[in-house]
């Protein structure tokens, strides 16, 4: 992988240091009744990596989508560079926001190259017909393009695999392609989601790389990941959303330390715990039954003949 960010200098597409590139405000997306994310405030600046974590079915993905223009949000705003953004993708990447998905969402029958190629299409200014008549003004694009999207192919490590098609890449190489084509659009902000799902250690171990170099590009990253270690060693804050409200933010340490999101990821349980009643209504019967076991009412039957496989099967239940 060539991530020697020395000799790269900034992308296309980076922010003035210091700025603030994202700011959410009050962003609240329903489903009918479901509501999926409340009043979720964001702000990512630049040079930054920030974290967006949560259980599964927290709103994270949903949050996503409504920075990128795939939803509009039910209420609140969402500016990029001090711009309110638009509620259409392609206008949303126009204006500077790349992401990844998910679900790999690649052309599989295209060559690596041209996926890549197809990212550019916000940043080609020729038009219709330049395409069509193919005059000279379209074929200095095209070598302009090429040359871009080889560059970046490079960055992530797969130049050499410019020519396979997509689909016959492995899956770690196909979330670098993912990456390599949402930079095509030169983006000042990367939303990365669940970059790592389904890598080895060591692929993992490489996008961390690959994103720290993208950030010295002086692109801000914003990332979705349920690998805890990959986003405390990367994040520079860390944001976690349960329920889809936003419930903690911080650095790594500060998240890490709170005892809130580790409940939060067990399943905190809930004030009045009803279960607990019914529980120590159990627990007193068994109490009762083993009381009463042996008796000569009921000679033969010991209620609990090896107590500690007992507390074996209560450890297991819990
Ligand atoms: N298009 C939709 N229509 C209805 N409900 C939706 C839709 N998209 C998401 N949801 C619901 O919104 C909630 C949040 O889902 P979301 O996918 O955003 O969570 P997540 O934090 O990304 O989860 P995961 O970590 O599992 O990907 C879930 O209850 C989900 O079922």
């Amino acid at each position: 992988m060539t991530t020697d960010t020395t000799t790269q200098g900034n992308a296309p597409g980076a922010t003035t240091p210091g700025r603030t590139v994202l700011d959410a405000r009050g962003v609240t997306m329903r489903f009918g009744g479901l509501t999926a994310v409340r009043g979720v405030d964001l702000t990512v600046n630049s040079g930054e990596i920030v974290g967006l974590i949560g259980p599964n079915g927290a709103g994270k993905t949903t949050f996503f989508n409504c920075l990128t223009g795939l939803y509009t949000p039910t209420e609140g705003e969402v500016r990029y560079q001090g711009q309110l953004l638009p509620p259409k993708s392609f206008k949303v990447t126009a204006a500077g926001i790349a992401r990844t998905f998910q679900n790999i969402r690649l052309f599989a029958n295209m060559t690596v190259l041209e996926n890549v190629l197809v990212g550019r299409h916000t940043r080609t200014k020729e038009g219709f017909w330049s395409a069509v008549l193919r005059g000279p003004g379209f074929h200095r694009a095209e070598k302009a393009s090429r040359a871009r999207a080889m560059e970046l192919l490079d960055f992530v490590g797969l130049a050499a695999k410019a020519d396979h098609l997509a689909r016959n890449l492995p899956y770690g190489e196909q979330r670098k392609l993912e990456i390599a084509r949402a930079l095509a659009s030169e983006p000042g902000l990367l939303l990365l989601d669940e970059p790592t799902a389904g890598m080895n250690p060591q692929e993992t171990r490489a996008t961390e790389e690959l994103v720290f170099a993208i950030r010295d590009q002086g692109i801000a990253v914003l990332v979705i990941e349920h690998d805890m270690r990959f986003i405390f060693n990367l994040c520079d804050r860390v944001a976690v959303l349960v329920q889809g409200e936003k419930l903690v933010e911080g650095d790594s340490a500060t998240v890490q330390g709170d005892d809130r999101v580790v409940a939060a990821y067990l399943g905190e349980p809930l004030d009045n715990d009803p279960g607990a009643a019914e529980a120590a209504e159990v627990e007193a019967a068994e109490a009762h039954a083993g009381t009463h076991a042996g008796t000569p009412a009921d000679p033969g039957t010991p209620a609990d003949p090896d107590p500690a496989a007992g507390q074996q099967n209560k450890e297991t239940d819990r």
